[in-house]
């Protein structure tokens, strides 16, 4: 072979070897997902679209405008101009903060009758609010000298985004971080798995969303940021089933032989976890949506939880039927039911006390509450409250009781308060029931309505 000829096949395979490495650069570069284009921080396309009020149902035909006798409780608007103030409001008791922290014997230890268990009316550990912790830690709130302004409930999340932030920014962002970082090898998808388990979303929800995700995103070429977004947003949103139906059960039967009854909503849960501040909040939503309420305080193992009731209500003109401390909880929901339906109040709100965590129980108690409810009404609505802070907690608490009552919507609260919004997916999976509302600080409107679309945009944007 001639020296020309060598020249000549040198420089064909440099030729080759050049274009090689060029065209694996190009494609290498095509396939990383970037996420630092000025798109970044746009909403998803649809934008968040948190516009919807918390909306109620009627359990029967439309009421048109049912004519109620006298009642003290004068109505607000949406936007209320100010009102007379309703007839009861009491001085509420202050409850000198205990400053002794010692531990407490579990008083069933001296009972005879229940044989060493717990019985109706016991915890199975000692109260929260006992010794131990201090009524120093609830915050009463302070007694009105008239009725407020209630902040209208359209747009209500919107404004309350900003206090998902904890979830957003170690949930969302991980999330979208990780997804767009180019190559996904089998260590970023464990990285993403331990970014769902983390945000409280359990295993069987993150298995199915890291499955959807592997799957759609070759399906779909994902490519950019924008792209990344958009898969995550539908993947999450479907994982929420915006399919179940949310509005809260609160809005009165038809007229009947009798006239008209109220709708009747039972808020239960375990103790501390935001159940009189929620019937507090939910009854100015009412009110502001031109309802007339009346509060059942059937917590009666605590005096302050019925004067915390008594201030919220007093706060937008509503009454309070509550018995004495210790009385039976079933007797004061019967008597609030009684005179709801004396007075023809659109909704009953009756705060029930979770203090019984044995199973027995909190079966006996909340069943006979339901059980003498309903021999003046129907109960429309069982609101099981969740504190979403207590993760794992949270759904025992769920489970048990879920098979005592038969809950119809959950109410999650204190979401402001952490980082693993999660718990939103994994509580309806448990349950099978829908979350209607969340918790999104102790102001009196932090209340809104829960809409998966708005909630995963929050979480995303
Ligand atoms: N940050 C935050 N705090 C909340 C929320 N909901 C309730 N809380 C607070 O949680 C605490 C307990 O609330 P309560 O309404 O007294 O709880 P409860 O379940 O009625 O408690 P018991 O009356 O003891 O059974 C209060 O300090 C509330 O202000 C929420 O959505 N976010």
């Amino acid at each position: 072979m001639s020296t020309t000829s060598l020249i000549w096949i040198i420089v064909v395979v440099a030729v080759l070897l050049a274009v090689a490495l060029v065209t694996g650069v190009v494609l290498a570069r095509r396939r990383r997902i970037s996420l630092t284009e000025p798109e970044q921080d746009k909403p998803a396309k649809g934008g968040y679209r948190a516009g919807g009020a918390i909306t109620f149902n009627e359990p029967a035909p439309p009421v048109a405008e049912p004519t109620r006798p006298a009642e003290p409780v004068e109505r607000s608007g949406a936007s209320p101009a100010p009102v007379e103030r309703a007839e009861r409001v009491e001085p509420v008791e202050r409850v000198e903060p205990v400053e002794r922290v010692e531990p407490v014997e579990h008083p069933v230890a001296e009972r005879t009758e229940v044989d060493g268990q717990p019985g109706v009316g016991d915890d199975a550990a000692v109260p929260r609010d006992s010794a131990k912790r201090g009524f120093v830690e609830v915050d009463l709130p302070e007694q009105a000298s008239e009725i407020e302004e209630i902040e209208p409930t359209s747009g209500r999340l919107e404004r309350l985004r900003g206090r998902l932030s904890r979830s957003r920014s170690t949930f969302g962002q991980s999330l979208l971080g990780l997804l767009g970082a180019g190559d996904l090898d089998e260590d970023s998808w464990t990285d993403i798995e331990d970014t769902l388990l983390m945000a409280d979303l359990g295993a069987a929800i993150t298995d199915q969303i890291v499955a959807a995700l592997r799957e759609q995103i070759v399906a779909r070429g994902v490519r950019t940021s924008d792209d990344v977004r958009a898969l995550l947003r539908d993947v999450l949103v479907d994982a929420l089933h915006p399919e179940m139906r949310r509005a809260v059960n609160a809005l009165p039967h038809a007229d009947g032989a009798s006239g008209p009854k109220p709708a009747v909503v039972l808020v239960v849960g375990v103790n501390g976890v935001g159940k009189t501040t929620t019937t507090g909040k939910l009854a100015r939503v009412l009110v502001a949506d031109g309802r007339t309420v009346l509060l059942g305080a059937a917590d009666t193992f605590r005096a302050a939880a019925a004067d915390q009731l008594e201030t919220w209500g007093s706060r937008v003109g509503a009454s309070t039927v509550r018995g004495a401390e210790g009385a039976d909880p079933a007797s004061v929901a019967f008597e609030a039911v009684k005179q709801g339906v004396a007075a023809g109040v659109d909704t009953v709100l009756i705060d029930t006390a979770g203090r019984l965590h044995t199973k027995t129980g909190l079966m006996d108690e909340l069943g006979k509450v339901k059980r003498v409810v309903e021999k003046q009404a129907e109960v429309d609505e069982v609101l099981l409250v969740l504190d979403a802070t207590t993760g794992q907690n949270g759904l025992t608490q769920a489970r048990v009781f879920a098979e005592v009552v038969d809950v119809t919507g959950i109410v999650l609260t204190k979401l402001d308060g952490t980082a693993k919004g999660g718990i939103v997916f994994q509580v309806q999976r448990e349950l099978g029931v829908p979350v209607k509302l969340v918790g999104l600080g102790e102001g009196a409107d932090h209340l809104a309505p829960f809409e998966p679309t708005a909630f995963v945009d929050a979480l995303l944007t």
